[in-house]
């Protein structure tokens, strides 16, 4: 059997400027940990690409996301495997890691049209909407689906170890 072909959407840090360059703009960019998938990333996602052409995701690496605080088993799935997830999500053109604190840096590189978070973030305080609106690109927040987060599920298994 072949790899499956969304793997090849998969690309190193060092390849993405190349690679975002040679993607259908307008270029949707947004950025996570993504750590357990879930209904909110999938609707987020697909909601994100319906704002352009193409929709890069740069996700933290295991070692940034574990400078964010979201808990000390955090993140539970490896950058590689959060990787595959995404990429094999119809709604994804690109993914790709970034191992700082923010994404602001890979987007000076890659510089793409639109930048969205979820509707959890105010884009106005975000250092990486200055950066896009510099160069004529849009930042928005797409709604937050209630119900879904990550930690929630965790805490939801968690409960349930608790009670076996
Ligand atoms: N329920 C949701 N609806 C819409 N967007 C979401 C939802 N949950 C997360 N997002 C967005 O998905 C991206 C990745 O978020 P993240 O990986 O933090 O997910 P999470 O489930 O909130 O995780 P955690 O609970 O660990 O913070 C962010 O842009 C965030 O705004
Ligand atoms: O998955 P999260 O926690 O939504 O992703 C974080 O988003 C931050 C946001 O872009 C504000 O800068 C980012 O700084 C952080 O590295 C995570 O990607």
């Amino acid at each position: 059997m072949k790899p499956p072909a969304f793997l090849d959407k998969i690309v190193a840090r060092e390849d993405a400027p190349a690679r975002v360059a040679a993607l259908p703009p307008p270029v949707v960019f947004t950025n996570g940990v993504f750590d357990v998938l879930h209904c909110g990333h999938a609707t987020y996602l697909a909601q994100a690409r319906q704002l352009g052409a193409s929709l890069v995701v740069a996700l933290n690496t295991d070692a940034s996301a574990r400078r964010l605080g979201k808990g000390p088993e955090r993140p539970l799935n490896r950058q590689e495997d959060r990787a595959v997830l995404i990429a094999a999500l119809e709604s994804v053109s690109l993914v790709t890691w970034f191992d700082e604190d923010t994404p602001l840096e890979l987007i000076s590189e890659i510089k793409p049209d639109v930048l969205v978070k979820g509707g959890d973030y105010d884009m106005d305080k975000l250092a990486e909407t200055a950066v896009v609106k510099a160069y004529g690109g849009q930042a928005l927040a797409i709604p937050f689906v209630d119900g879904y987060s990550t930690t929630a599920l965790v805490r939801k298994i968690r409960g349930g170890e608790a009670a076996g």
